[in-house]
C-alpha cells in the first residue's frame, strides 16, 4: 500500500522508518508544516498517517476528509472535539481511525487496567489513581493514553465519576474524584500506571514503551485496515474497532 505522511517529526520519522522496512509498503508523500494542504496531495494514497499536533490535525482536516483517502490520526490534545470531528468525518463519509496509542502492548495494558477497575468497584477499601511519564518535547498533558485510560476506568468502576488533572493547595481530593498526574521527564517514550491502594494491598500495573516502534508499527497495521474497510464502510473507527478483530 502507498501511505502520506502527514508530520514528519518523532513519529513520523519511525513511521517512515517501519514502512521503508515493511518489503510491502511505500511513502508516497512526506509532508510537514511548510507545504500548504490541499485534497490533491493525497491522491493515488491508499491511507494518510497523521502524526502532528492538535492544531495542525484540525487545520488540515476538512482538506483530508476531502480528498477521499481514508485516515489514520495518531495526534492526541482533540478529546474535546471528538464529536465535532466524528461529524465532519461522517458528513464527508469518509473513513478516519483515531487512537490515542498504537501500540499492542499498551492496548492489553488499557484493558487489563479496565478489569483491575471493574473488580474493585464494589469494594470502597479500595481506591485507584493513574500517572502517566513522557518525555519534555510532549506538547499536551496528560497524554491521550491516560485521558483513555481514565475513561475506562469510569466506565468500569461507578465509584469513579470524574477526572482531576490538577490539584492546589488545600484542595483535597474527593472520593469520587480519579486523580490522573503527569510527569515530564527527560527522553521517556512512555510509561503508563494505575494505582490501586487499601489499607491492606498495594496493587501497580505498568506498561513502559521502550521505543516508539510499537506505536509506528500499530498505526500502519491500523492504516492498512482501515483502508481495506474504506472502500465498503467508510466511518469514524476507534483502534478498539481494530483490535476486537486482532484480538478476538
Ligand atoms: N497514537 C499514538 O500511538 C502516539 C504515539 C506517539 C505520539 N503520539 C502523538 O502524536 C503527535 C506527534 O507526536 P511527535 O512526538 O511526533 O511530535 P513532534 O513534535 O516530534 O512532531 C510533530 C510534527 O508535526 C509537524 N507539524 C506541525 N504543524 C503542522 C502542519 N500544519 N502540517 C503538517 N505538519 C505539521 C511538526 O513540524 C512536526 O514535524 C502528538 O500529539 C503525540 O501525542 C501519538
Ligand atoms: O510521545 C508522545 O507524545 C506520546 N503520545 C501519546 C499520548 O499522548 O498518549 C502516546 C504515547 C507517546
Amino acid at each position: 500500500m502507498r501511505f502520506t505522511l502527514v508530520g514528519n517529526g518523532r513519529m513520523g520519522t519511525q513511521v517512515a522508518q517501519v514502512i521503508g522496512q515493511s518489503g510491502r509498503h511505500e511513502i508516497a508523500a512526506v509532508i510537514d508544516i511548510d507545504t500548504p494542504i490541499t485534497p490533491e496531495l493525497f491522491r493515488g494514497s491508499d491511507a494518510i498517517i497523521d502524526f502532528t499536533v492538535r492544531d495542525a490535525f484540525l487545520l488540515n482536516l476538512p482538506a483530508i476528509l476531502s480528498s477521499g483517502v481514508p485516515v489514520v490520526v495518531g495526534t492526541t490534545g482533540w478529546d474535546d472535539v471528538r464529536e465535532t470531528v466524528r461529524s465532519q468525518v461522517s458528513d464527508a463519509g469518509a473513513s478516519l481511525l483515531w487512537s490515542s496509542n498504537f501500540s499492542l502492548g499498551v492496548n492489553i495494558f488499557l484493558r487489563t487496567v479496565r478489569e483491575a477497575a471493574r473488580l474493585i468497584s464494589p469494594f470502597p477499601q479500595f481506591d485507584i489513581a493513574f500517572a502517566e511519564q513522557h518525555h519534555t518535547g510532549k506538547a499536551d498533558f496528560p497524554s491521550g493514553t491516560a485521558l483513555r485510560a481514565a475513561d475506562m476506568i469510569l466506565e468500569a468502576n461507578r465509584r469513579k465519576t470524574t477526572v482531576v488533572r490538577e490539584l492546589s493547595d488545600e484542595r483535597k481530593l474527593a472520593p469520587e474524584e480519579l486523580h490522573v498526574a503527569a510527569i515530564r521527564l527527560g527522553t521517556v517514550f512512555g510509561k503508563h500506571s494505575a494505582f490501586i491502594d487499601s489499607e491492606l494491598d498495594e496493587i501497580v500495573i505498568s506498561h513502559t514503551a521502550k521505543s516508539r516502534a510499537g506505536f509506528a508499527s500499530g498505526s500502519v497495521e491500523a492504516a492498512e485496515w482501515l483502508a481495506g474497510r474504506h472502500r465498503t464502510t467508510p466511518g469514524f473507527y476507534t483502534m478498539d474497532d481494530f483490535l476486537n478483530e486482532k484480538l478476538s
